[in-house]
């Protein structure tokens, strides 16, 4: 039977994103604080709290994170980011990763490098053979945080600590990155530009953020080039299209690449009722996508992969969509169906439109000098 990893740590969970709703609150600009602001921890911990409430986690192997150290999260960042990280996180009232709306309360440094770590401990507990595949729940998030910013809610960037650390502590040559949290994952793209050795692929919502990366052009630079694979959708996009994408681009891109493990940054923001972006995938959609990645590692890697979780701001449907994905590694069906589908599943993005086809073969047309 298939081993599946899990990890998550209560601390994840006291992540302190403040009292603004997205923007930090302020009188003169009308805004109110709130109690809850987009990114608050408990959508995670919801889905967390369901996966012990289903009795999933009676299938899963409980892995547990210990804090990366400095040199982990020096691989992929500045010493300047780090040590600023540091300063912030040490402030009574905590600080921010870098963009002016990237809150974290103090100590919030501690939970950082407990999620790279979480990434590592994931990444480790698979490339060894402990488990087959796993999932780490972590919190913050990662894929925006660029190697001298945080940026996006990002403070570390997690994949790439996870990513760095096998290729030069485990020793591996080739790692894929597969993103498809709906926004881009700059961070990356940033972190490995130049590294032949990871393939960083990106699905996203065009322009949704950051709204001035992510183009379907931005392949690679020096040893790196056709090394960037970046997918643009237009916003409405439901299953159909990112099942398209995961057929016609990024599989084919993993066969052509050979990596050795597969990193993918899980976000459930391209899901229909998030709130910070336009797409339309359902819970089922991502049962479908794990389906068809987990099956290509299978094909590719000997089914060495790693989910990491990054965005998704719906509290009612992040558990939802979280719960396909990891009942779908596991190979176990709860039976606690997607409470939502009667409300959303009749709006749309089952089948694939003729503009979202194009967008998808455009990409896919760049692909013979990509990898
Ligand atoms: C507000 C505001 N004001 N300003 C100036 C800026 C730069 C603002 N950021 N907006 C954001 C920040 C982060 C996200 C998504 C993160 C995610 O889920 N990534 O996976 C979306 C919009
Ligand atoms: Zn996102």
């Amino acid at each position: 039977t298939t081993r599946t990893g899990y990890l998550w740590n209560t601390l994840y969970g006291w992540v302190d994103t403040g009292s603004g709703g997205l923007a930090p609150s302020s009188v003169a600009a009308g805004l109110q604080p709130i109690s809850h602001h987009v990114a608050h921890p408990d959508t995670k911990r919801r889905l967390h709290e369901l996966v012990v409430a289903s009795g999933l986690i009676e299938h899963l192997h409980e892995l547990s994170a210990s804090p990366a150290s400095r040199a982990d999260v020096l691989r992929v960042h500045d010493a300047a980011h780090v040590d600023r990280i540091i300063a912030e996180g040490a402030q009574p009232k905590g600080g921010d990763a870098g963009d002016g709306v990237s809150p974290f309360g103090q100590g919030g440094d501690a939970i950082a490098f407990l999620a790279a770590g979480g990434a590592i401990e994931a990444t480790r507990a698979v490339v060894s053979g402990e488990v087959d595949r796993a999932y780490a729940l972590i919190n913050p998030p990662g894929h925006h945080a660029e190697r001298a910013l945080g940026r996006g809610f990002c403070i570390f960037n997690n994949t790439a600590v996870a990513a760095a650390y096998a290729l030069e502590e485990l020793g591996l040559e080739r790692v894929a990155i597969v993103d498809w949290d709906v926004h881009h994952g700059n961070g990356a793209q940033d972190i490995f530009w130049e590294s032949p050795q990871v393939l960083n692929i990106s699905l996203h919502q065009n322009r949704c953020f950051p709204s001035d990366s992510g183009f379907r052009d931005e392949n690679g630079g020096g040893e790196g080039a056709g090394r960037s694979v970046n997918i643009p959708l237009p916003p409405g996009g439901g299953n159909a299209v990112y099942e398209y994408a995961l057929e016609q681009v990024v599989i084919p891109a993993l066969e052509a690449f050979e990596p050795q493990l597969i990193l993918v940054p899980c976000g459930f923001d391209a899901a229909i009722m998030d709130p910070l972006a336009r797409m339309m995938v359902r819970a089922d959609g991502f049962r479908r996508l794990t389906r068809l990645i987990t099956d290509a590692a299978e094909r590719i890697c000997d089914g060495r992969i790693v989910f990491l979780q990054e965005g998704g701001y719906s509290p009612y449907y992040v558990p939802c969509c979280g719960l396909g994905v990891i009942e779908e590694l596991a190979g176990v069906t709860t039976g606690i169906a997607d409470a939502y589908e009667p409300i959303v599943g009749a709006m749309g993005g089952d089948e694939l439109l003729a503009h979202e086809r194009e967008a998808v073969d455009a990409a896919g047309a760049l692909l013979p000098g990509i990898t």
